[in-house]
């Protein structure tokens, strides 16, 4: 942004305007000075010769009747205008008469005239020479001067006035109320309408085309800001949802959509601390599903797929919404978080998973065959002296008895309950898994 101190277009015109007037002043004034000029001399000439004609019958007269006294009268009478300075007759008879200021012989206009004999024109009786003041001339042009350029001087000023005015009213106010609006205008206000404080009737100028053009430029403005405003908000709503399937994914396993060892391993500290903190029961079930390798190896990784999710969701069957949580915390291996659920009461529910697997999990196969399955757990309740390692330890080391006493069973991690809550109900597993229903 140039930092160049503001000259308003209307200012600048009126300090041209001016300029302007004093020249045209200084020629219109020096133009009708020359006109008078060559008017007031011309008259003046006029103006001696009138008194010339007027004077010399009168002076032929009394030369001829030889009455110097009526000449010297006659001077006077001549004298009286204030354009002769002087005057000199000459009469042929060798008489000189002279009257007025002899200092302007030098200085003034010479002007001669013949005075005829009073019968006889033809004859002359002696010479009239009148010596005119050019003073009275500079003056009366001094002064026609001088009321010219008052005129001119006032004629101008008027125009100058209503010059300024107009460009005041029609260019600088609305130029400034454009400049200001432009100067303050805020990204978030460009609903504010530009709409310039004048009076109606000036016609649609180029003020009026910027004013037009600016609203145009705030009304596209607003369109493209709410259509970027709904561009951002779709755009974040897209990263808000690609965000959470995100964080759902790096949660949860992409198999059986139970939660990973990530999330088991970021949450379950927190949720020893909260029943420790209250005093409240925490019961962790580890299950295994039993000779899995073998679903695997015989019916393809594709069925073993199968079969974990099916699992997966017998498991969720059995436990509380939103209370429980299930972590699918290695291949066929899961955890099941329990809060506020005692070991009798999680030993339960194990049992209950044991035998809804037991008796409703299977996959019947393209040949008629039905694979049946079976899973393994060991339960364990949180003691004041777990911690998350110890307490999956414990559940891991029940599983591992379970496993190794049939499977298909639950097995407490502590001594006050029966080792075995169930037996396996299929003997043996290997034959039970390919049982025909
Ligand atoms: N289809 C499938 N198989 C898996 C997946 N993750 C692990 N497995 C398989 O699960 C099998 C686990 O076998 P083992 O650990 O020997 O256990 P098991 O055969 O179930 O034997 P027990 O646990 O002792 O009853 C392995 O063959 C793994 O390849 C998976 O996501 N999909």
């Amino acid at each position: 942004m140039s930092h160049t101190a503001l000259q308003p277009i209307a200012s600048l015109l009126i300090r041209r305007v001016f300029k302007w007037v004093i020249l045209c002043v200084v020629c219109v004034s020096s133009l009708q000075a020359w006109l008078n000029y060559r008017a007031i001399e011309e008259n003046f000439d006029m103006t001696v010769n009138d008194v010339a004609r007027a004077h010399l019958p009168l002076l032929s007269v009394a030369i001829w009747d030889i009455e110097p006294q009526t000449i010297q009268k006659q001077i006077a009478l001549i004298l009286k205008n204030p354009s002769i300075a002087y005057v000199a007759i000459k009469a042929s008879t060798g008489q000189h008469f002279t009257g007025g200021d002899i200092n302007h012989l030098v200085s003034g206009q010479h002007m001669v005239f013949d005075i005829p004999a009073p019968a006889d024109a033809s004859t002359s009786v002696g010479k009239a020479e009148f010596v005119v003041d050019k003073a009275v001339l500079r003056k009366e042009l001094l002064r026609s001067f001088i009321i010219v350029f008052i005129e001119v001087v006032i004629l101008s000023v008027f125009i100058f006035m209503a010059v300024v005015a107009i460009l005041r009213r029609d260019l600088e106010k609305p130029m400034r109320q454009l400049a200001d609006f432009v100067k303050n205008l805020q990204a978030n206000q460009l609903s504010t309408k530009l709409e310039l404080q004048r009076k109606p009737g000036n016609g649609y100028n180029e003020i009026d085309l910027v004013v037009d053009g600016f609203c145009t430029m705030q009304d596209s403005l607003q369109k493209h800001i709410a259509h970027q405003d709904a561009l951002v908000a779709e755009r974040t709503s897209q990263l808000e949802a690609a965000m959470k399937s995100l964080k759902q994914l790096s949660i949860t396993d992409g198999l059986t959509a139970c939660y990973n060892r990530l999330l088991f391993n970021e949450r379950m500290p927190a949720e020893i601390q909260r029943a420790v903190r209250y005093q409240r029961h925490l019961s962790l079930i580890f299950c295994d599903i039993d000779f899995f390798k073998k679903v695997n190896d015989e019916y393809g990784h594709a069925i073993g797929d199968h079969v974990l999710l099916a699992f997966a969701k017998s498991l969720a069957k059995e436990l509380r919404v939103d209370v429980d949580w299930i972590v699918r915390y290695g291949g066929e291996e899961f955890l099941m978080v329990l809060p506020e659920t005692n070991l009798q009461a999680a030993l339960e529910v194990a049992e209950r998973i044991r035998r809804q697997v037991e008796q409703h999990l299977f996959v019947r196969m393209p040949d008629g065959t039905v694979l049946r399955i079976t899973a393994s757990f060991g339960v364990a309740e949180l003691k004041v002296t777990d911690t998350m390692e110890s307490l999956v330890q414990r559940a891991d080391e029940r599983l591992y008895v379970a496993k190794s006493q049939g499977r298909n069973q639950v097995q407490p991690a502590f001594e006050a309950v029966p080792d075995v809550i169930s037996k396996p109900v299929l003997e043996p597993v290997l034959q039970a898994i390919t049982q025909p229903v």
